[in-house]
């Protein structure tokens, strides 16, 4: 991802062009400003209101008559039983915007949100009781998948952007569902401004206080997760002797590396973890492990995958899908008859196995060489392969011996790698090059 400083390397401007008074006074005050540069105004048809190909279609007329290009998608599908409209309507109208932008060769997209929408979306976010990330509200510039978002009217208050549609006598169509007093936006707007008039200002600055404190909280999480965590452990004895609040801070923070984590889940961990505690925590996407003083993240399903056939006998990365991780076959010894491989049913650890570890040990309990090979409890389900005549290998400990082939006899060495390790890995090539 790219910061607020990466230089521009588009051709053109794209402008989010809603056909409302705010989007039709952005487009105006582009069109006039920006030389050298196609302007593109994009419009998002929801498909949800009977008006709606009407307002495509004036969208169309007016950033035409500006001279601007025009493109616009209309959303195909409907929000899921139980989602809210406006949930569903936002995620689809920020991919098509960002794909029209893409398509149209811009790399800067213009929004025309304004002081009382960050105002509204501060107080919003309060309602809901949101961390200092929601209460931040909106950021000026953001960088998302090669496109950078801006809002050049964040500043601005509503009356000057009227003012200034007045007084170029400019023409924009006002949604009737502004009014629907279901939407709580609306509810706020209408009891809110009447009330407390000069509030936009106030909520506007209070929203930028907590943008720098939240910027601030991310810098001593970025110090504190250096030194305390790797991208799969977090040493908990080390946080908890932090402060309560920077300790939650470095913790949210290595979470959010991993899943979207609930502010329940975070209080969980830190009330019901102490030092010695081994627990497990269901958690978005998979489960949290602390073991031995760190806090691992598992991802993927707690139920085992049912057993499978496999076929092994050929060099390369077998990815495992179900398993979270893949199986590494390569030319090595000690090895397995390749001849062994290719039959071999891979299945999740049912008790009672038992496994050896080198060709002069004697096969013991596979529970017991977990715990000697000191694999974390969560790593010790499987998989597991076999063949007719019996165990093969087992991820996170290795082949067994008994199913080494001879010394001179052709060979594949097979190796478990988890899917967290290869994108570690991938990752630190990355940085390499
Ligand atoms: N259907 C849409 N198509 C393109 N861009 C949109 C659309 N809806 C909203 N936007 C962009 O998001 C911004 C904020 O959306 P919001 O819903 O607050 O605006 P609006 O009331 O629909 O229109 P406006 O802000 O133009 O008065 C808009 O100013 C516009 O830049």
């Amino acid at each position: 991802m790219a910061d607020s400083a990466t230089p521009r390397t588009g051709d053109a401007v794209a402008v989010a062009f809603s056909g409302g008074l705010d989007s039709t006074a952005l487009l105006h005050a582009v069109t006039r400003a920006v030389t050298g540069q196609r302007v593109i105004a994009l419009h998002v048809h929801h498909g949800l209101q009977p008006q709606a190909d009407a307002w495509a279609a004036h969208c169309e007329r007016i950033a035409r008559q500006l001279g601007a290009g025009f493109a616009c998608t209309r959303l195909s599908g409907s929000p899921a039983r139980g989602d809210s409209v406006e949930a569903w309507a936002r995620a689809g109208r920020h991919r098509a915007l960002h794909d029209m932008a893409l398509a149209a060769g811009a790399d800067l997209l213009l929004l025309a949100h304004h002081r009382q929408d960050q105002a509204e979306t501060f107080l919003l976010q309060a309602l809901r009781g949101a961390g200092t990330a929601g209460l931040a509200g909106m950021p000026r510039q953001q960088w998302r998948d090669g496109l950078c978002w801006a809002r050049p009217w964040l500043d601005h208050p509503r009356d000057l952007i009227r003012a200034y549609a007045e007084q170029h006598g400019l023409r924009w169509i006002e949604d009737p569902s502004n009014a629907d007093t279901r939407f709580a936006r609306n509810r706020l707007r209408q009891t809110l401004w009447p009330a407390f008039p000069g509030a936009e200002a106030g909520l506007a600055q209070a929203a930028r206080w907590v943008q720098q404190a939240d910027e601030l909280a991310a810098e001593v999480a970025a110090a504190d997760l250096a030194s305390l965590s790797t991208p799969e452990r977090l040493d908990l004895a080390a946080l908890s002797r932090l402060l309560p609040a920077r300790a939650s801070n470095a913790l949210r923070a290595w979470l959010a590396r991993h899943m979207a984590a609930p502010a329940s889940l975070v209080e969980r961990l830190r009330t019901e973890w102490h030092p010695g505690t081994t627990a497990s925590w269901p958690a978005p996407g998979g489960a949290l492990h602390a073991y031995r003083g760190g806090l691992f993240w598992a991802p993927g399903s707690c139920e085992p995958p049912p057993p499978s056939a496999i076929d092994l006998s050929r060099p390369g990365l077998h990815s495992q899908p179900g398993w979270q991780g893949a199986w590494l076959v390569e030319p090595a010894s000690p090895g397995i008859p390749p001849a062994r491989l290719a039959r071999l049913t891979q299945r999740a650890r049912a008790g009672g196995e038992q496994f050896q570890r080198a060709p002069a040990s004697v096969p013991r309990s596979l529970k017991k060489a977990c715990q000697e090979a000191g694999l974390p409890p969560w790593r010790r389900g499987g998989p597991l392969l076999f063949d007719e005549a019996g165990l093969i290998a087992v991820a996170g400990l290795g082949m067994d011996a008994r199913a080494f082939a001879e010394k001179d006899a052709p060979q594949l060495a097979v190796r478990w790698q988890e899917d967290s390790a290869l994108l570690q890995s991938e990752g630190e090539a990355r940085v390499a090059a």
